[in-house]
């Protein structure tokens, strides 16, 4: 398993997603924090799956196992179609991208990979190897970028300070490594300014109960775990000057689709002054959807929200509205920051001028 070298007196990060002994390995994140469970892959379907049942999640992390799927496609297609692996390939490639549908991140790695496609008849897959491994290298390096930024602007507001809240996981087991509103945090403690992480738990998945709250302590960041329905009650007593989140796709518009719940966080949040942070890479702007109400959003069905932990607390057969993201209007939005700057204004303009900069 590789590591990465440490550059910036920051904690390494913990990898989830490697690419091992020719194959995918993956960190199964429906097992944490009890158990680290890793899953080799060796075929595209079996990355979509992957995907589609949450062994690794997250928009970046998702993003960079399809890529890795697109190397393990372009294996089989080759070995069975030879020097015509480019028509072979696609069933695999329209197998990945429906694995689910709100990440952004999911199509912009397979228009990447595919737009690495070349001409020559020879084996693609070093090549498209090498691609997949860049994907993830650059993630983890615009996370450190996004770190850095978002902690300036929280450094210099007059909200600075005290503790931050956040949602959903967005760390190093949601990205390439290091996280996005994760990575601010971890940034911010590194430079000694904050005092506290207040982790909502993320139903129904629990993200933040399971994954936050290992990330969190494992660089010792002092972490308090909160009920989501907790948040609203938390920001009106102060002392939460920041609520910072990632976003799975953020429209030409600067609406933002993220975890369920994210909305609600907005609201509260602009209700008590308290700032509101969206980051995220620019792979997670979609320019081609106009605005939120554009946005796919999820719904996972009724059986993920009745059960809880494998058992049934309430009535088995009753209807469940599953949505598992939720959209943010720009408005709402104090700062996006992305690996090529801050928007402090996050509207079509800015959006327009940041994707073209
Ligand atoms: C850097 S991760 C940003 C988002 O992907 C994250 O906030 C989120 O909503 C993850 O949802 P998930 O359903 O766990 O894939």
């Amino acid at each position: 398993m590789s590591s990465l070298p440490q550059t910036d007196g920051l904690p390494d990060t913990i990898r989830a997603i490697v690419w091992d002994d020719d194959r995918l390995q993956l960190l199964d994140q429906r097992q944490l924090p009890g158990q680290s469970v890793w899953l080799t892959l060796d075929d595209a379907p079996a990355v979509a799956r992957a995907i589609h049942d949450m062994v690794v999640r997250g928009a970046p992390a998702i993003g960079i196992a399809a890529a890795y799927g697109v190397v393990l496609a372009a294996r089989a297609a080759y070995r069975d179609a030879g020097p015509d692996w480019r028509a072979a390939i696609e069933p695999d490639l329209t197998t990945l991208a429906a694995a689910r549908p709100t990440a952004i991140n999911l199509n912009w790695a397979l228009a990447r990979m595919r737009a690495a496609f070349t001409a020559s008849d020879g084996d693609p897959e070093p090549q498209l190897l090498q691609l997949a491994a860049a994907i993830q290298h650059e993630d983890i390096a615009a996370n450190r970028h996004m770190g850095a930024l978002g902690a300036d602007l929280i450094d210099h507001d007059r909200r600075n300070g005290g503790a931050v809240l956040t949602h959903c996981n967005t760390g190093s087991l949601a990205t390439g490594g290091f996280g996005t509103a994760l990575g601010v945090v971890r940034t911010l403690y590194g430079r000694n300014s904050i005092e506290r992480v207040y982790a909502t738990e993320t139903r129904p998945w629990l993200q933040g109960a399971r994954l936050t709250a290992w990330e969190l302590q494992q660089d010792r960041i002092p972490a308090t775990l909160i009920a989501d329905s907790a948040a609203a009650a938390l920001l009106a007593q102060g002392g939460v000057h920041w609520v910072i989140v990632g976003a799975d796709r953020v429209a030409a518009n600067g609406d933002v689709a993220n975890k369920i719940g994210t909305y609600a966080l907005a609201l509260a949040a602009r209700r008590h002054d308290v700032g509101f942070m969206v980051v995220a890479p620019t792979s997670t702007i979609d320019t081609a959807t106009a605005s939120g109400a554009d946005i796919p959003i999820e719904d996972r069905g009724a059986a993920e929200l009745l059960s809880y932990g494998g058992h049934t607390p309430g009535v088995a057969d009753m209807p469940a509205w599953n949505p598992v993201f939720d959209v943010t209007p720009a408005e709402l939005v104090d700062a996006l920051v992305t690996e090529k700057g801050v928007l402090t204004a996050p509207d079509s303009a800015a959006i327009d001028g940041l994707m073209r900069a």
